[in-house]
């Protein structure tokens, strides 16, 4: 049976008072690639926020990646964080410092000490996003979609159980849109979980696979026809 990395039962997501999302229902097994897709205000984000403990969760119960998000505690948010890759619309690279000092700073924060293993990580997570060359650059030297690549990269540092991407191409016109997707397929065919919110319809089609859909307050599945 495969691993449950994420599991809502009867879950409200709130921001302040009021309520965003509620009987959310739902679980996500190692090595899914899910869509959580939604208009504008619908609470993907929010959504985002409480799996990763950005909001809490104070209706409903939740499990993710080993942690119980309804007892999560402040001080737990660290390490929970260290088993998810995390991945914005809008990059949040350091822009004093290189892409691998950007890497680097990641790997420190976690408790990496071994020099030699933290050059060879950090050399690695880039190969898979194709920017093995580039890590020397400053991130404004890069285009919207590399940033996004090295954004990507810095995720899979600490190899994330779960891998959390808010509009991952919301920045990215069409074609760069597609070459950071390719990215994300193909670390997902390579074992890496994804729950990956966003608006662009034309990437669903393309890539089909399961979609959650935010409306109306509530979550709910929906049924993918297949281009024939
Ligand atoms: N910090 C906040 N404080 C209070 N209300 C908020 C906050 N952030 C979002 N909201 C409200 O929560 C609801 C859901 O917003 P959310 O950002 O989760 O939607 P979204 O689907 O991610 O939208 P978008 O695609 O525009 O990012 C909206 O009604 C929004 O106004």
């Amino acid at each position: 049976m495969s691993k449950t990395v994420l599991k809502l039962k009867d879950a409200s997501i709130f921001q302040g008072n009021s309520l965003v999302l509620s009987e959310v229902n739902l679980e996500v097994n190692k090595g899914d690639f899910v869509y959580l897709i939604g208009k504008t205000g619908s609470g993907k984000s929010s959504f985002m926020k409480t799996l990763y403990g950005d909001l809490k969760l104070t209706k409903g119960e939740g499990h993710i990646v080993d942690f119980d998000l309804p007892t999560l505690k402040e001080k737990d948010i660290p390490f929970l964080r260290r088993k998810l890759g995390i991945v914005f619309q809008d990059f949040k690279l350091l822009t004093d410092r290189t892409i691998n000092d950007n890497l680097l700073f990641v790997l420190k924060a976690t408790g990496w000490k071994d020099k030699a293993k933290m050059k060879d990580r950090v050399a690695s997570v880039l190969k898979k996003v194709d920017m093995e060359t580039k890590g020397f650059k400053f991130p404004h030297e890069l285009s919207g979609g590399e940033q996004q690549r090295v954004a990507i990269a810095r995720a899979l540092l600490n190899d994330p159980e779960l891998i959390l991407a808010d509009e991952p191409t919301g920045n990215l016109d069409p074609q760069t849109s597609i070459e950071v997707m390719e990215v994300l397929q193909d670390i997902n065919k390579n074992g890496n979980t994804i729950l990956m919110a966003t608006h662009d319809y034309a990437l669903l089609l393309k890539y089909p696979s399961k979609t959650l859909k935010c409306d109306d307050n509530k979550v709910f599945e929906v049924v993918q026809r297949k281009a024939n």
